[in-house]
């Protein structure tokens, strides 16, 4: 653009009736690189302003058939007329002809007489100052399209905070009336605390030089909400240049993203990141003003069975109304206050976490355990199916238990394992002695794995007397962990542990086998049948591959199966019923010998009985060792003996400890008896012995 108006930029009209005039004026102009045309009057003027399209007009006042002025004002009025310069030549102090001359239009003036050696120059100047303001012209006109088109408010402020410009962008129009803010205050057009804002910025913005954003959001009168981002910048001459977006759009995505960053998206409560960094938050707030807090950390026990029973779907739904009813049961007020609604989260699984804020006594913890507690036992149904589940909680205190997050959601989390291990559908607060229990749990794990390979595990056998004729008609298997530093491990104590990691099903085989393995060198060296009982855990009971070791183990031994009995105790036939009558008849197909182990600290269903069609009872030892004084336990054993003579059972009693205890078992007509009072467990050897002295004394 600049280029074209430089290659047009010389030709001036030359208006005068006097021709010597014209003939100076022409020259002058020539001498400064000028061409000059020329119009004897006013009216020839204006036809040859139309078609030379002059760059300047150099015109006098005084000129017949149409006067400068005149010619001056039809020349304006012109398409092509507006923005060419037109210098009027005036007469000495004709004052009036100047005003004049600006009111018809007129860019200057030149007086007579006139300065001729300047004159050029003059004209020059003026055709510069001209060239500026095209140029001005077409660089506002280009700012006001790209302001136009671009969606967002401009405004300049000086620092007292008066707008000084003010631009609505279409996008922002909805926020403010469409009145104009010039020489406004901010504080008339926003609202108090965000013209402080937005002022407080504007002075840092002329201190430091910088680029500002300040964001705030506008009430609507629809109400609805509209976000903000001024992004303030210096002029450099004192005021302050500010840009205003519109960024509702932006915010809505930012919610959505961090939405789909916090929320789990099976049950709509938050997820662990967000639970992290409300705890965060909540423990710097505690620590700020002196407050204390709990962490509640729930399982659902047992949900892998749901999951597994009924199929994900359920899960799924389970869960869902998991957490609909934790936030029912878990008021407002105990949440935290200030950010309520992140304080219940789901961390994964079944496990959901809440924090208890300004907790003023534990006893408030435990009762919102206690009330979830109670809220997850009602029955849920579920696509027809009426689900009942219990749930374990754990929790720790700040700061008794911990100063930071990870040690306070970790030992929740322990807190919980412990209500667990304590029988499930129970609350526990942590205490740092769980630590050193779970601790030695694990280690204790770590060392069960190893002990198989290590050759750690051996058996004691325990005999089984017949109590008519005192013979030893049977032995019990029972393992024993040999532990390379801590010596010899009661089952009582790896069993539970075995069990929970599966270990079970490995050191099960291992002592199905050695038992096997023992009746049968046993049976080579007597020449008489013993019995071999051995105790199956719930775990192996379940184990699908049950059948088969049991029969590997038969075969390779060559022990005959009847001469195998496989001791189970209530709980684990009452487990899964259906699938407990399955494996009991695949048992029963393979021809070993089924026990119920433990009788009368179960169930003691009569029904059960019935249905599971097993050969032999055990009375638990707790039943035993009260007698003969004890007259409850001994009406017990009584009943328990006849009635299971009534389904043509066999009658073990376990714990026999005296002579008095056989007298009394002997009268109710037990058939069998194990306890200490005919031999502790013993190693193979010891039972070797007693075995060989008593076919010494039956022949
Ligand atoms: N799944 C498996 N369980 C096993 C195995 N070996 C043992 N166990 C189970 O561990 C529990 C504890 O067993 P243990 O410490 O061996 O105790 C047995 C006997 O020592 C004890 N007993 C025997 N007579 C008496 C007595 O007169 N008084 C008395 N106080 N205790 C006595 O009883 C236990 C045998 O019980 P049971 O099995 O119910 O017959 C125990 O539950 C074992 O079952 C294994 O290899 N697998």
């Amino acid at each position: 653009m600049a280029e074209a108006i430089h290659s047009k930029r010389g030709v001036v009209l030359v208006a005068d009736d006097d021709p010597v005039m014209r003939m100076l004026m022409l020259e002058m102009l020539a001498q400064v690189g000028l061409h000059g045309v020329e119009a004897a009057d006013g009216l020839e003027a204006v036809a040859l302003f139309r078609t030379a399209d002059p760059d300047l007009v150099l015109m006098d006042v005084d000129m017949p058939r149409m006067d400068g002025f005149t010619a001056c004002a039809e020349m304006r009025k012109l398409d092509s007329g507006a923005t060419v310069p037109i210098i009027m030549v005036t007469g000495g102090d004709d004052l009036e002809a100047v005003t004049n001359a600006y009111e018809a239009g007129a860019t200057d003036f030149v007086s007579k007489p006139i300065n001729w050696p300047i004159l050029g120059h003059r004209v020059l100047y003026v055709l510069r100052a001209s060239d500026a303001i095209v140029r001005l012209r077409i660089a506002d006109a280009h700012n006001r399209a790209v302001l136009a088109a671009i969606p967002d408010t401009f405004f300049r402020l000086n620092k007292d905070g008066f707008y000084l410009d003010y631009e609505q962008g279409y996008d922002t129009k909805a926020a403010f009336p469409p009145v104009s803010c010039v020489g406004k205050h901010v504080s008339e057009v926003l609202p108090a605390p965000i013209a402080a804002r937005l002022l407080d910025q504007m002075h840092t913005v002329l201190a430091s030089q910088r680029v500002r954003t300040v964001e705030y959001d506008l009430t609507l009168e629809s109400g609805d909400v509209q976000h903000f981002e001024a992004r303030l910048v210096t002029t450099g001459a004192g005021d302050v240049f500010g840009l205003v977006r519109d960024i509702s759009e932006r915010k809505r995505t930012e919610e959505q993203i961090r939405r789909l960053a916090y929320c789990d998206s099976l049950t709509g409560i938050p997820n662990r990141q967000a639970f992290l960094e409300t705890l965060e938050r909540e423990l710097a707030r505690s620590k700020r003003n002196d407050k204390k807090f709990a962490v509640l950390f729930m399982d659902l026990d047992a949900f892998k069975r749901i999951n597994d029973t009924l199929g994900h779907n359920v899960g799924d739904l389970l869960l869902k109304i998991v957490s609909d009813r934790l936030r029912e049961t878990v008021r407002p007020g105990d949440l935290v206050a200030h950010d309520e609604g992140t304080s219940l989260a789901r961390l994964g699984g079944d496990e959901f976490t809440i924090l208890l804020p300004d907790l003023d006594k534990v006893e408030d913890a435990l009762n919102v355990a206690h009330r979830i507690k109670d809220a997850m036992r009602r029955p849920f149904l579920i696509e027809g199916h009426e689900i009942f589940v219990t749930a374990s909680i754990g929790i720790s205190l700040y700061p008794e238990d911990g100063d930071d997050c990870n040690s306070l959601l970790k030992f929740a989390d322990t807190a919980m394992y412990h209500a667990k291990n304590c029988g499930k559908n129970n609350a526990k607060l942590y205490s740092s002695s769980l630590t050193m229990q779970i601790m030695s749990h694990v280690q204790l794990e770590v060392g069960l794995r190893r002990a198989l390979q290590n050759d750690e595990l051996y058996l004691l056998y325990q005999p089984q007397i017949d109590v008519r004729s005192g013979e030893i008609v049977g032995v019990e298997a029972l393992v024993r962990w040999r532990h390379p530093e801590r010596g010899i491990i009661s089952p009582t104590e790896f069993i539970p542990l075995a069990e929970e990691t599966g270990l079970i099903v490995p050191i099960g085989e291992w002592v199905l086998r050695s038992a096997c393995n023992q009746a049968r060198s046993w049976q080579r060296l007597t020449h008489r049948s013993l019995r071999m009982a051995v105790n199956l855990s719930a775990r192996q009971f379940k184990d699908e591959n049950l059948a088969q070791i049991v029969l590997s183990a038969l075969s390779d031994t060559g022990l005959e199966p009847r001469l195998l009995e496989l001791e189970l105790t209530e709980g684990t036939l009452m487990d899964d019923a259906k699938a407990t009558l399955v494996t009991l008849e695949q048992l029963r197909g393979i021809g070993v010998y089924l026990s119920i182990d433990d009788f009368g600290t179960g169930y003691s269903s009569m029904n059960y009985l019935k249905r599971f069609d097993v050969r032999a009872l055990k009375i638990d030892k707790s039943f035993i060792c009260g007698l003969p004084q004890d007259s409850e336990n001994a009406a017990i054993t009584r009943a328990i003996i006849a009635m299971a003579h009534g389904l043509k059972m066999v009658v073990v009693a376990e714990g026999v400890e005296t002579g008095e205890q056989l007298v009394l078992l002997e009268e109710y007509g037990c058939d069998m008896a194990q306890g200490f009072y005919f031999g502790r467990p013993s190693p193979a050897e010891a039972i070797t012995e007693k075995l060989r002295l008593q076919t010494c004394v039956a022949k």
